[in-house]
């Protein structure tokens, strides 16, 4: 019986990549997970292992980065379109594109000064996506209560003001510093109450927004030299804005923006594409407490 190759495509899956455009001090961002699939005559490969008609998915990777340098991403359809069309027209042996894009949306965080809307603006918030949690322990009424609120996935994004470097360089040590890096972060925050009623603080709602609006605004407002600097300001800004919040503790992936090469494509990136890097991840965790702070609650165990 004849065996005979089928239908065939290959490309490079999930490309994330991020395109910052600065206007002044305001920035704006695109967050794309690009899949290229590409098929045409590509028997040869597959019968004898003949690569000459194989474009790399690897070169399909940097063209995806080259491109959001080159002629940024006016919207993920455009970019699609881009992209599919110079693989089928840059080689006679591809007669297929298929560009799948997913785009991630965020929200600006505004920074105000004086109650105005400062002229940097480079702080966002990923659309959606955050749960808000609650936790309670009781001994029933009269008994021992504690009351923890929060959040997981709160996702922000700062384009510039954090740096990162004077860390110990051991013989392991690779990492560049900088003075100019993407901060990012999923946040999971917990916070505890003095109380279980929040009639003073204007109601459980008003407590909980509260909290998180000071979580942005302290990461969108603190100039960072480190994660771990962000997490203790972002704690601190929850328990002053807060009073009825004795203790907050954060859990907050460093998600890594890496800036992309593209000198060897010659094109210059000054801070403008990134590889956001999902795993592994730094992770940074810290607890923030006012000096009055009784001992943890059971909710907590
Ligand atoms: O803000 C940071 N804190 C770290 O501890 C660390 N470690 C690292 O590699 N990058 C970073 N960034």
């Amino acid at each position: 019986m004849a065996i005979v190759l089928g239908p065939n495509r290959y490309g490079k899956a999930e490309t994330r990549v991020v395109r910052v455009t600065r206007d002044g001090g305001v920035h704006t961002i695109k967050d794309l997970n690009v899949s290229v699939s590409l098929s045409g005559d590509m028997d040869e490969v597959h019968l004898s292992g003949d690569n000459a008609n194989v474009l790399t998915t690897d070169a399909q990777k940097n063209t995806v980065f080259a491109f959001a340098r080159k002629y940024g991403i006016a919207s993920a359809e455009e970019f699609a379109l881009t992209l599919a069309r110079h693989f089928v027209d840059s080689r006679p042996t591809i007669h297929h594109a298929r560009v799948e894009v997913q785009e991630y949306a965020w929200d600006r965080i505004p920074v105000l000064e004086g109650g105005v809307p400062r002229a940097e603006q480079h702080s966002f918030v990923r659309s959606g996506g955050e749960v808000r949690t609650a936790l309670v322990h009781s001994d029933g009424t009269g008994g021992a209560e504690s009351v923890v609120s929060g959040l997981t996935d709160l996702v922000v994004l700062n384009s510039t003001g954090s740096e990162f470097h004077g860390y110990v360089k051991d013989e392991y040590t690779t990492l560049e510093e900088t003075n100019d890096r993407v901060l990012a972060t999923a946040v999971t925050a917990r916070w505890r109450h003095h109380g279980t009623d929040a009639g003073d603080a204007g109601g459980w709602d008003a407590s909980y927004a509260g909290a998180r609006q000071a979580l942005l605004d302290a990461f969108a407002g603190t100039y960072s030299l480190s994660l771990q600097q962000t997490l203790y300001a972002m704690g601190r800004r929850v328990l002053t804005e807060r009073p009825e919040t004795c203790e907050v503790r954060l859990a907050m992936p460093n998600k890594h923006h890496f800036v992309v090469d593209l000198a060897p494509f010659g094109l210059d990136n000054d801070n403008e594409v990134f590889f956001a890097a999902d795993r592994p991840y730094g992770l940074i965790e810290g607890s923030v407490l006012t000096g009055d702070a009784p001992d943890a609650p059971d909710a907590w165990s």
